[in-house]
């Protein structure tokens, strides 16, 4: 399957996702409190979910976010196609797979999507934030990482889905390839004070929107701020200079 590119854009609605990597519900909950649904989504990941399970998807949805379930599968087709299904019956706004599964595991997951008859966005992992080209050297792949960005991009857009997670570094050449409605979801977002941490690829919430990002994921300088209202509200206002 061979998608259209598409240059006229859709409204995307909210573009900072904040991601709510907390050990516990009622932290999750807590932070979220302080939080807008009218200026952000919210990200459940790996330790929320596995910590909480999927009814802290329902509690983030009653207090009005859209949830980006970012569980990064990757594994046979079947199995990542049920675990798919499986998260479009929650209602999530978007789910994420590793576009390192291949093709026939993203084409069953687009599947999966479609017999589910929900609005459920499918995106793909290309290379991780935290990677650099050395990083790519280590697991013994020996192409330039932009390159091994754009060649998964390329299969996950052959296969339907409707965005990738790349870094601000990569969104320019993602519209290019692939046109305005295919999402740039860019982790590794870092306001001009704050720490990059374990992030390699990253950039500033304006300088990621203006390469190209469709979204921004922003977790712990919004959520270890002294006033995490405050810094969310300062990213809000810099994606709209
Ligand atoms: O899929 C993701 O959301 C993701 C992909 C990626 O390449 N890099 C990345 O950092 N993420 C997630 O984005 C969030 C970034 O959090 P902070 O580094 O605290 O801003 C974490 O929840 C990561 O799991």
């Amino acid at each position: 399957m061979t998608k259209q590119v598409t240059t006229t854009a859709v409204d995307l609605g909210p573009k900072l996702i904040v991601a709510l990597d907390y050990p516990d519900a009622n932290s999750a909950l807590t932070m979220a409190k302080q939080l807008s649904p009218e200026f952000c989504r919210v990200k459940v990941g790996k330790e929320l979910f596995t910590a909480s399970g999927p009814h802290i998807v329902e509690q983030l949805q009653i207090l009005g976010f859209d949830v980006f379930l970012d569980l990064k599968y990757h594994d046979i087709p079947n199995t990542c196609a049920g675990a798919v299904r499986a998260a479009a019956n929650l209602g999530v706004w978007m789910v994420n797979v590793h576009a390192q599964g291949g093709r026939r595991m993203m084409e069953a997951a687009k599947n999966a999507i479609v017999s589910s008859n929900t609005n459920t966005l499918l995106i793909a992992v290309t290379v991780l934030t935290s990677m650099q080209q050395e990083d790519l050297s280590g697991l013994g792949i020996a192409i330039n990482l932009d390159q091994y960005v754009a060649t998964l991009a390329q299969l996950a857009n052959e296969c339907g889905l409707d965005g990738v997670v790349c870094s601000a570094f990569e969104a320019s050449s993602m519209v290019n390839r692939f046109g305005s409605n295919f999402l740039r979801v860019t982790p590794g977002v870092r306001p001009s004070n704050s720490v990059k941490g374990d992030q390699r690829r990253v950039m500033t919430p304006a300088e990621a929107v203006n390469a190209g990002s469709s979204h921004i994921v922003v977790g712990r300088p919004i959520t270890q701020a002294d006033d995490p209202g405050e810094a969310s509200a300062a990213v809000v206002a810099e994606l709209s200079c």
